[in-house]
């Protein structure tokens, strides 16, 4: 059997979680519109007869490192890229960036096999632009493999997945054949409340909120979840809480039905919003709300 660790990296908003959720079946790492959605390193694990391959998704790559909590997604995309054995770099259309050259540039020192996948192909209507974004990629690096995809409607990663295989070195699965992450529940309840709240919110709020849970405790057959959403300011409290508690109802709802589809039992969920000044931008702050390597 094959077994390894495969790093899913690129830019921000590129389809990486997509990805991960389409290759596992199943939604381990939340997605939205909006760009640095995805925060934490989260292993995805596909064991198939063939083999094990431990999938990483990781946040988005970018050269701004000016704020805490941008050096953290940075810092944790790069410690991704130790200890795997394959490289799958992302893009979202047949064109190289300026900031993917900054990407290219640290995989690249990662010294392992890197497959190119050209994400979100169901968008292009013309076609033809591919096949020479294809020999000038080729022409750059010799990566191991050159793949056009769509994580959203799954086309060509059964290739992408067989490429993978291919490139792992033989071995016995590292997790137990019936694991598919290594996140315990609890982090999953945070990470679908952000996810509503991502999904709900407009403007930059998304991005100066984090998910707390103070309590997930099992009790028969319900399951009592209290968490706290933390905010940089006030008027991101009101926003967040909305007119009558309109908005917070709803993300709640929203958040509490995916958990008991998830924990498969009754779900009591109570949100909190509160304030943390500059949380974001607070390296002391954002390691103890979860944010460490
Ligand atoms: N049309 C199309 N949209 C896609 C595809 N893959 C992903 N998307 C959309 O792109 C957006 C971003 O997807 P994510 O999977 O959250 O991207 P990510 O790379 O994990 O983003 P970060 O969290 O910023 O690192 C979502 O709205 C997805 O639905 C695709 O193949 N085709």
């Amino acid at each position: 059997m094959k077994a390894g660790f495969v790093a899913l990296v690129g830019r921000p908003n590129v389809g990486k979680s997509t990805l991960l959720n389409y290759l596992i079946g199943q939604k381990i790492s939340i997605t939205s519109r909006r760009p640095q959605t995805t925060r934490h390193r989260i292993r995805g694990i596909k064991t198939t007869p063939e083999g094990q391959i431990v999938f990483v998704d990781t946040p988005g790559m970018h050269v701004s490192q000016k704020r805490a909590m941008n050096r953290y997604l940075n810092r944790a995309a790069a410690s991704a890229l130790v200890d795997v054995d394959v490289i799958v770099w992302l893009i979202d259309r047949p064109a190289w960036l300026p900031e993917d050259e900054w990407i290219f540039e640290r995989i690249k020192s990662a010294g392992v096999p890197v497959i190119l996948a050209i994400n979100k192909v169901d968008r292009l209507e013309e076609k033809s632009v591919l096949l020479p974004f294809l020999e000038q990629a080729a022409a750059r690096y010799a990566f191991a493999d050159l793949v056009p995809v769509s994580a959203l409607k799954g086309v060509n990663l059964d290739v992408l997945e067989k490429k993978i295989l291919e490139l792992l070195p033989e071995g016995d699965p590292i997790y137990p054949e019936d694991q598919i992450t290594d996140k315990p529940e609890r982090f999953f309840a945070a990470e679908i409340i952000r996810e509503k709240l991502f999904r709900t919110l407009s403007e930059e709020v998304p991005h100066a909120l984090t998910v707390e849970i103070e309590q997930f405790k099992v009790e028969g057959g319900l399951t009592r979840i209290n968490a706290v959403i933390w905010v940089e300011r006030e008027g991101q409290k009101v926003i967040v809480i909305g007119r009558n508690g309109a908005v917070l109802k709803k993300v709640g709802e929203r958040a509490r039905r995916e958990l008991e589809r998830m924990l498969e039992c009754k779900v009591y969920l109570e949100l909190w919003v509160k304030v943390r000044k500059g949380w974001s931008d607070d390296e002391r702050a954002l390691h103890s709300l979860g944010y460490v390597e």
